[in-house]
């Protein structure tokens, strides 16, 4: 496998674009993107083309669902799907997350985030002869961090290993990683059923945590069109951790569950920057299956499944591979342990290379680099300044704020962390507005900063959500509108319409009541009277339906017609003023003349 030709390097280099300053220092090139660098096809390469903007998830998942429904098939629900009668599933997963760091782990070029390709790059990072490694140590701070927060034990003395592989993705040739002595090992993580686990595991479950190791990442590729790769190499040696769990989990959902759970606890502890969507987080599942009589003690043969990046991913990509293997042994065959791939929308994993395809990494000590040593102070000091757990949060929310353990954990699993911190903004805001916060107002700001923010988004991908917080809907914006809404100043309808024109970018900061002013949006409610007119012009006619209605006075019917009374509910309001009419009100109106005149009037007609 060929590396990076010397000669594109060097087109560079000549060009005065790559920093002839010395190996170790902080140097920020230039290069372009390595157009038609042709080489041998890697199954871990990012397939998406830069020409054709990424789909985002939910409207790949969308259109997954549309398309399973044209065909006609029936797709088994998950929940339905955990268990098969006679086996047993076991699962280990390895999870790739990048650290919150400003340097790279061994060179001093500043990490980047969706920043222009190959503006982040020190010499180290494109293994030019001479360069050398040189270890960052505060990029043990996340790392430990996290490690602690997965309840490891942190080691005193690590050491980093050479990992060799030859790809485009890894210039030295080798990655570095901690093979022999990682830096945290034997940790542990609890789930609870309100985590999402498989109902087949109860209301909690604990997963041992083997390692976690420091170690590099890649360079990231992008497939062109054709046979053509675009390398962007400010990802190359960003420092990441690997962490890896014990094969402890037995369902496909208590899977998912987990890595939704490490990517909330690394966020509380502020040890990653951003999560599965974005990218900064990725997972490996690795599945075997047993027959539940087969007393040998020993594991079923495990294959891999590389690179998933959300966590329908990793429960969808666990079920099809069990199924796999099942129907493999079932037909007298054998399971191969092999490494296999999954994208969206597949029913089936595929495999990208058996056995006798595995590398030989040939694992050495990294020469050019010293023991790691971490002082047990620091990992005092860091404990004891750990941000709260997910667990503890959770329970915040749903005390002080009533949200629900469902709405309080999507949350907290947004944006890497960042959702919740736009709710706490909101919130705050809404306080500074003099608006009370009872339960009633942080329920409806939950509401919105979960459901109504997503619907944003799912036509264009993107909020624009940063760590602290803020997004291209301001948290004071949402505050207003919300404020205008509770006091029934604005009716939920314009509150969505503004919501939209507030992401469009349509109202400016801070404009929310100006903008319903100068739109003439503010709510100016009917009368009673007039509620009470569009009533009885909403009955004229109506004898048989209201007669619904004395059959369940008269106690001739069991059930309250309802039904009945939304569809009076809903003549009122087409026959009335949209905009000056709630429909709670109507519903009020139309149920009390109901019982107080229109009942009586059918009674003396009949
Ligand atoms: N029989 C098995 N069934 C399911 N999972 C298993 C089985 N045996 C091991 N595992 C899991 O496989 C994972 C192995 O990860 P580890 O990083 O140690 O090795 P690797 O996959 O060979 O390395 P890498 O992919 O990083 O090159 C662990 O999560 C472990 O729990
Ligand atoms: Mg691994
Ligand atoms: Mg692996």
């Amino acid at each position: 496998m060929p590396r990076i030709p010397t000669s594109e390097l060097s087109r560079y280099l000549l060009a005065g674009q790559l920093s002839r300053r010395g190996c170790l220092r902080a140097s920020r090139i230039c290069l372009q993107p390595v157009a038609n660098f042709q080489t041998r096809r890697f199954a871990s390469v990012e397939t998406q083309s830069t020409s054709v903007p990424p789909t985002p998830l939910r409207k790949q998942l969308k259109e997954q669902a549309k398309a399973l429904k044209a065909s006609g098939q029936k797709k088994k629900k998950n929940i339905d799907n955990q268990t098969v009668p006679g086996w047993e599933l076991t699962v280990g997963i390895e999870i790739h997350a990048q650290l919150n760091t400003v340097r790279k782990l061994f060179s001093p070029a500043t990490t980047s985030f969706n920043d222009s390709p190959n503006t982040h790059v020190a010499l180290f990072d494109l293994a030019i002869p001479g360069s050398q490694p040189l270890f960052q140590p505060e990029t043990l701070i996340p790392a430990v961090r996290a490690a602690l927060a997965l309840n490891c034990d942190i080691q005193r003395v690590s050491r980093f290993d050479r990992k060799h592989y030859f790809h485009w993705d890894q210039p030295s040739g080798y990655q570095i990683t901690q093979y022999y002595e990682p830096f945290a090992k034997d940790g542990r993580i609890g789930l609870l059923a309100r985590d999402g686990i498989a109902a087949e595991d109860g209301e909690s479950i604990a997963v041992g945590i083997k390692q976690v190791q420091m170690e590099q990442d890649t360079a990231k590729t992008t497939a062109q069109p054709g046979e053509a790769h675009w390398l962007d190499f400010n990802r190359v040696g960003m420092p990441l951790i690997e962490i890896i769990t014990l094969p402890e989990i037995h369902h496909p959902a208590t899977a998912a569950a987990l890595v939704r759970k490490v990517q909330m606890m690394l966020s509380a502890v502020d040890a990653c920057v951003s999560g599965m969507e974005e990218g900064g987080l990725r997972a490996d599942v690795n599945v075997s299956v047993r027959r539940v009589d087969d007393t040998s003690g020993k594991l079923g043969t495990r294959t891999e499944i590389k690179n998933l990046s959300s966590f329908k991913a990793v429960e969808d990509a666990i079920i099809a591979e069990r199924d796999r293997q099942i129907a493999v042994l079932e037909a007298g065959g054998v399971v191969e342990g092999e490494t296999r791939g999954w994208s969206i929308g597949s029913t089936e994993t595929r495999r990208l290379r058996g056995k006798e395809g595995e590398v030989d990494y040939r694992y050495m000590p990294d020469p050019d680099l010293g023991p790691v040593v971490i002082d047990p102070q620091l990992v005092q000091r860091l404990a004891s300044s750990s941000g709260v757990s997910p667990d503890v949060e959770t329970d915040q929310l749903i005390e002080k704020y009533g949200l629900t353990a469902k709405d309080a954990i999507s949350l907290l699993a947004l944006d890497g962390g960042a959702r919740v911190q736009y709710y706490y903004n909101v919130l705050d805001a809404l306080s500074e507005l003099g608006a009370e916060t009872d339960a009633i107002v942080t329920i409806l700001a939950a509401n919105w900063c979960l459901h109504e923010l997503g619907k944003l988004t799912e036509v264009s991908s993107d909020l624009g959500m940063t760590a602290d917080g803020e997004c291209k809907v301001p948290s004071r914006d949402l505050a207003a509108l919300l404020h205008h809404l509770c006091r029934r100043e604005i009716t939920a309808k314009v509150a969505k319409e503004l919501l939209w024109a507030i992401f469009r970018g349509e109202v400016a900061p801070g404009g929310v009541t100006e903008a319903i002013k100068d739109n003439n949006l503010w709510f100016n409610e009917l009368s009673k009277a007039e509620y009470e007119a569009l009533a009885d012009r909403a009955v004229e006619g109506e004898d048989k339906v209201l007669g619904e209605f004395l059959r369940f006075a008269d106690g001739k019917s069991k059930a309250y017609p309802r039904g009945k009374l939304m569809f009076l509910v809903g003549k009122m309001m087409r026959a009335g003023p949209e905009h000056r009419m709630d429909p709670t009100s109507a519903e009020r109106v139309m149920s009390t003349r109901i019982d107080d005149i229109y009942l009586d009037a059918l009674g003396n007609k009949q």
